[in-house]
């Protein structure tokens, strides 16, 4: 997933105290610490070491303590962190205390998966408003919401205080439908089309797109294959690179 932050982002927070800026990478492994701290309260425990709720969230420990010291969570030694006074920081920086309102935008096959996945309510988002600009399913029931005609988006928007919409359509339509969400005063889009989307300061973009992680899966694929050839290949794998790219060797000879 990628992430573009405009400059405004961080000074619209009208009533909201001033939060420290942290790191994009802290800011995404918050949430994995959240899930984690949601599971271990499941599971009855009251307090976590930094190395087991490092374990629960996939993360080296030293990076954990480091991410939790910008909340000003330190823990206590011998102890550990107490898991609920962390689930309650953690919710507050990231602006989960209130349950957001979010809109969903194309409703073919990935907006009907997203509109019947019930795992965003326990995460703090309401699905508040789903639309399309195909009149064939406008007033379709999905998950008890009747799907919408895309021009209602302003006053929908308006009338469910929607802050965040979801771009499902295809990607020749994506910037149109950025443009209208913007106008209707969503400031956070989450774009699953497979474009860039070019927005004005203040409005924040991410972007989901399965076939770049299965790409980058692909790399490390053909990178462990390449290397289990090296020793009978006798030489880099990118002295295969195809179209005559310059490689390590030929550079060796070029500097020489
Ligand atoms: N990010 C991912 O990992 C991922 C995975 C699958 C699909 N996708 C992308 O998600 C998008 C949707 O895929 P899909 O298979 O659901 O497509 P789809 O054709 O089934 O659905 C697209 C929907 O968008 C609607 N639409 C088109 N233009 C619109 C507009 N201007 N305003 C409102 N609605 C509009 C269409 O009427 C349709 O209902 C595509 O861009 C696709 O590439 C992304």
């Amino acid at each position: 997933m990628s992430q573009h932050r405009h400059p405004g982002a961080s000074d619209r927070a009208g009533a909201v105290p001033a939060l420290p800026d942290l790191p994009e990478a802290t800011v995404a492994r918050l949430p994995e610490y959240l899930r984690a701290l949601h599971n271990l309260a499941d599971a009855g425990h009251e307090t976590v070491s930094s190395e087991g709720l490092a374990g629960a969230a996939g993360v080296n420990s030293a990076k954990l303590r480091k991410d939790l010291s910008h909340l000003g969570s330190y823990g206590t030694r011998g102890v550990g962190y107490d898991v609920a006074l962390l689930v309650d920081q953690i919710e507050f920086v990231l602006g989960l205390t209130q349950r957001r309102a979010v809109a969903l935008v194309g409703v073919g096959n990935l907006g009907h998966a997203l509109a019947g996945y019930d795992g965003f309510a326990s995460r703090g988002f309401r699905i508040a408003a789903l639309f399309d600009a195909d009149a064939s399913r406008v007033g379709e029931m999905i998950s008890g919401l009747a799907v919408r005609h895309i021009d209602e988006l302003p006053r929908v928007a308006a009338e469910e205080a929607i802050s965040i919409g979801v771009i499902a359509t295809p990607a020749p339509a994506a910037q149109a439908v950025a443009e209208q969400l913007v106008a209707a005063g969503v400031t956070s889009i989450l774009n699953f089309a497979p474009c860039v989307l070019s927005v004005p300061d203040g409005v924040d973009v991410r972007k989901v797109d399965l076939a770049i992680e299965l790409q980058i899966l692909s790399f490390h694929e053909h990178r462990k294959a390449s290397l289990t050839a090296l020793p009978a290949a006798g030489g880099s794998a990118l002295t295969a690179l195809p179209g005559g790219l310059v490689t390590p060797d030929t550079q060796e000879a070029i500097g020489t």
